[in-house]
């Protein structure tokens, strides 16, 4: 196991409310909290215990949710109250990533952060820590560092890294200049991204210095950084937190940091890659996980939850089952079933992506007490 990287710290933002993945994922108890691997711990607890090794128990921050706060701290007991980050209203990633980087440069200014999804499965975990403390000595060179993963399909779910030449970092032999990042591509990009193999998908994790990350949000948006930092001066003192967050935090613009920092950074050739040789998945969407929980058998029907209660009859597919209904199916291949006590899902692996469609659909009509 690797020594705690001295000068490194984990931000793990967990906010999103995994709407591919309704009605199993929702906003009480969002994707992060749920075991979906068959674990026996959520993927938030899995998230933590990976970066362990990396960054010690007192150097790993969440930023969450009012809402959340509490479940986070369940599943992470041990958890320093410093470390946890609420947030009262969610602003998307690059407040969030910003707003941690920001407090924790107040308090260290020479730290390095790396931001880690809270509801990814990854495993291999030895060449995960040899991917994250490379990503660290590329930080420490001054870029921000991505992680990057060999492709396997024309997504455009996520965000696709082009390689640049190689970079010369002591520490970090596979290391790379990205020459262009593109944040999820329309599917005929995909394609040709995908045929091409220059092209690493975006793992979703940023490494880099607090005070490069911020520059870069500087340079690219500036307001949002003003209030950041406006916010993370308040941040240690608690009679003053109060009154900054409520009048800044909800002006602040909501973007992604694949919009904000990675695409600029890497058009300015200080963005860099190292690519990530373990198995990684963000369990998107039930698809996803069907293949994710299928033991490499795709011939068979996945089953999460009340196992004792399907039955499959030469059917293929996932069926999640949260109820104590018995669920029967017969014959049907890549269907998808998603059993809970108000809300039941029907499709196919095919159309698994449109799940999304569906949330909106119930916010619109006023049905948004099953989200
Ligand atoms: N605290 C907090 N966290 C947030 C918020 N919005 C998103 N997050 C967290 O930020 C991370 C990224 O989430 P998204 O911004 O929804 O990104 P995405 O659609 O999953 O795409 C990103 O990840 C892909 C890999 O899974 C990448 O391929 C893609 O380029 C991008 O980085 C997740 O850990 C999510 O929980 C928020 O408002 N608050």
């Amino acid at each position: 196991m690797p020594e705690p990287i001295e000068d490194f710290y984990a931000v793990i933002p967990a906010g999103g409310i995994g709407s591919r993945l309704w009605p199993l994922s929702r906003a009480e108890t969002p994707k992060f909290l749920h075991d979906l691997t068959g674990s026996g711990v959520s993927l938030l607890r899995n998230t933590w215990d990976r970066l362990l090794p990396l960054a010690g128990p007192e150097r790993i921050a969440v930023v969450t949710g009012k809402a959340h706060e509490q479940k986070v701290e369940t599943e992470l007991p041990e958890i320093l109250d410093r470390n946890v980050f609420i947030e009262s209203d969610p602003r998307e990633s690059a407040a969030a990533i910003g707003l941690a980087a920001a407090i924790l440069q107040r308090r260290e200014p020479d730290v390095i952060i790396g931001s880690f999804a809270a509801d990814h499965h990854i495993s291999r975990t030895r060449a995960f820590e040899f991917a994250v403390q490379q990503a660290v000595a590329v930080a420490r060179a001054g870029y921000i560092c991505t992680i990057g993963i060999p492709p396997t399909e024309p997504s455009v779910g996520f965000g696709y890294i082009q390689l640049g030449g190689e970079l010369e970092v002591e520490g970090a032999p596979m290391a790379a200049e990205v020459e262009r990042f593109v944040e999820k591509p329309d599917l005929e990009t995909a394609r040709r991204y995908y045929a091409d193999r220059s092209f690493l998908w975006n793992a979703g994790m940023f490494i880099g210095r607090a005070d490069v990350l911020l520059a870069e949000l500087a340079a690219n948006e500036p307001e949002l950084h003003a209030g950041l930092v406006e916010i993370a001066e308040a941040w240690d003192e608690p009679a003053r937190r109060d009154e900054v967050v409520a009048r800044v935090w909800p002006t602040l613009k909501k973007i992604a940091i694949d919009y904000a920092v990675a695409e600029p950074a890497a058009a300015k050739g200080r963005l860099a890659v190292v690519p990530g040789h373990f198995d990684w998945d963000d369990v998107g969407d039930f698809a996803s996980l069907a293949k994710l929980i299928s033991d490499g058998r795709p011939d068979r029907m996945s089953i999460l939850g009340q196992n004792d209660r399907v039955l499959a009859d030469e059917s293929t597919g996932l069926v999640v089952s949260q109820t104590n209904r018995v669920i029967a199916v017969v014959g049907v291949e890549g269907l998808i079933v998603v059993d809970t006590d108000d809300a039941l899902l029907v499709t196919t692996s095919e159309h698994a992506q449109r799940v999304k469609s569906v949330v909106g659909a119930l916010q619109e009509s006023g049905r948004g007490s099953v989200l």
